[in-house]
């Protein structure tokens, strides 16, 4: 069956594969940058115990938490990707930064650059949280502006050329989270638009395709029926005096008479077969390659189902179907099936009639 709940597959299928694909594409070089980055911060860490012995407590804790948690995070973002690895990296990010903006009152010796540092992480840290994604561009330039920092700090006195290289270790590491964020926020657009044309194409009661949905696949499987020469039939399906089901049993009843009958007829149908649900009680099936025996049988087993999942309602159905003359168009076709479903009616319901 082309209808749903199968479509959530093929897009979950399709987002898998764009995930792969972009981590093939940039994941070695990113998560290259992001070793160099933990091992540099960490190398210039045991300089600094060397010098400032009396500081290898903190110093360790510091250097080593950050290393530690950046680590953390890039494995978890292979683990969880996407949505989840976004808001680690922010809540991530968003910390660290809070923590560079701090030291900044404290550094002697680079607080512009840990100032600037800080700040910038910040931006890029909250920016996809902000409604506008401006904002997270500003982020992504102000991330340029440690490097700019630490040329104008390499020519005035004060750290050595090691203090720059330690820092832009942080700009690669943070360079990694970017490319994991955008990761993130790439994929859940893509997911939020699937997700919408999945909608806009499926009757929200039963899962199957709705009216809008039928139509540009329909005329898809007419075509490729058209160009491999197979025979195609079509159903025109609906229930018996549903009416009363509802006046009887009540409107939350007759829904749920109107899902087990789309599941009923679901589970009848191949793969390739497709079922829309065209409003109130009425179904539409195509069924393609099949014969016109082929098609009654189909028919008959549906109604058989449709009639012993609602047992308890004692509700039947009426199927009329026409097999396409490779001429017609999609609405003639329908039209014809419907004709025939409509003296299936006539006759008596609960029979299936096929059109001259
Ligand atoms: N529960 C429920 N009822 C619906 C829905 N959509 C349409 N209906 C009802 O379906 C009923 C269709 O009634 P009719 O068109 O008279 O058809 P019928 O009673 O099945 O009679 P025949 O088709 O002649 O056998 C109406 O009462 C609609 O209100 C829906 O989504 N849920």
């Amino acid at each position: 069956m082309t209808a749903s709940p199968k479509p959530e597959a093929v897009a979950r299928d399709e987002y898998e594969g764009l995930v792969t694909e972009l981590v093939a594409t940039y994941e070695r070089p990113y998560r290259a940058l992001l070793l160099a980055g933990v091992v540099i911060f960490l190398a210039f860490g045991l300089r600094e115990i060397a010098i400032y012995g009396d500081r290898a407590g903190p110093v360790l804790l510091m250097r080593g938490g950050f290393a530690a948690g950046l680590l953390l995070l890039a494995l978890l973002a292979r683990r969880f990707r996407g949505e989840a690895a976004l808001w680690l990296g922010v809540a991530y990010l968003g910390l660290f930064a809070t923590g560079i903006c701090a030291t900044a009152a404290l550094s002697p010796n680079g607080w512009v650059m840990h100032a600037l540092a800080g700040l910038s992480m910040l931006v890029v840290a909250f920016g996809p949280l902000w409604p506008r994604p401006r904002l997270f561009v500003a982020g992504t330039v102000a991330l340029l502006l440690p490097p700019l920092a630490m040329l104008w700090l390499i020519a005035a006195p004060g750290p050595t050329w090691l203090d720059y290289v330690s820092y832009l270790s942080v700009a690669a590491c943070v360079a990694y989270l970017l490319f994991r964020l955008s990761q993130g926020l790439s994929i859940r657009d893509y997911r939020l638009r699937r997700e919408l044309l999945r909608r806009a194409d499926s009757d929200a009661l039963t899962g199957v395709l709705n009216r809008a949905g039928w139509g540009s696949r329909a005329e898809q499987l007419m075509d490729v029926a058209r160009q491999s020469a197979l025979p195609l039939v079509m159903l025109y399906l609906d229930l018996d005096h549903f009416k009363q089901v509802n006046d009887r049993y009540g409107h939350a009843t007759g829904d749920e008479v109107l899902e087990r009958a789309a599941l009923a007829i679901r589970s009848t149908l191949r793969e390739q077969d497709l079922v829309a649900r065209l409003g109130g009680e009425e179904f539409v099936v195509m069924l393609p390659g099949a014969s016109i025996e082929q098609a009654l049988a189909v028919a008959e087993r549906i109604r058989l189902r449709v009639s012993e999942a609602n047992a308890a309602v004692r509700i039947t159905l009426s199927g009329g179907l026409a097999a396409w003359d490779r001429v017609e168009s999609l609405d003639d076709l329908m039209h014809r099936a419907d004709l025939a479903m409509i003296e299936a009616k006539r006759a008596g319901r609960n029979r299936v009639v096929a059109a001259d």
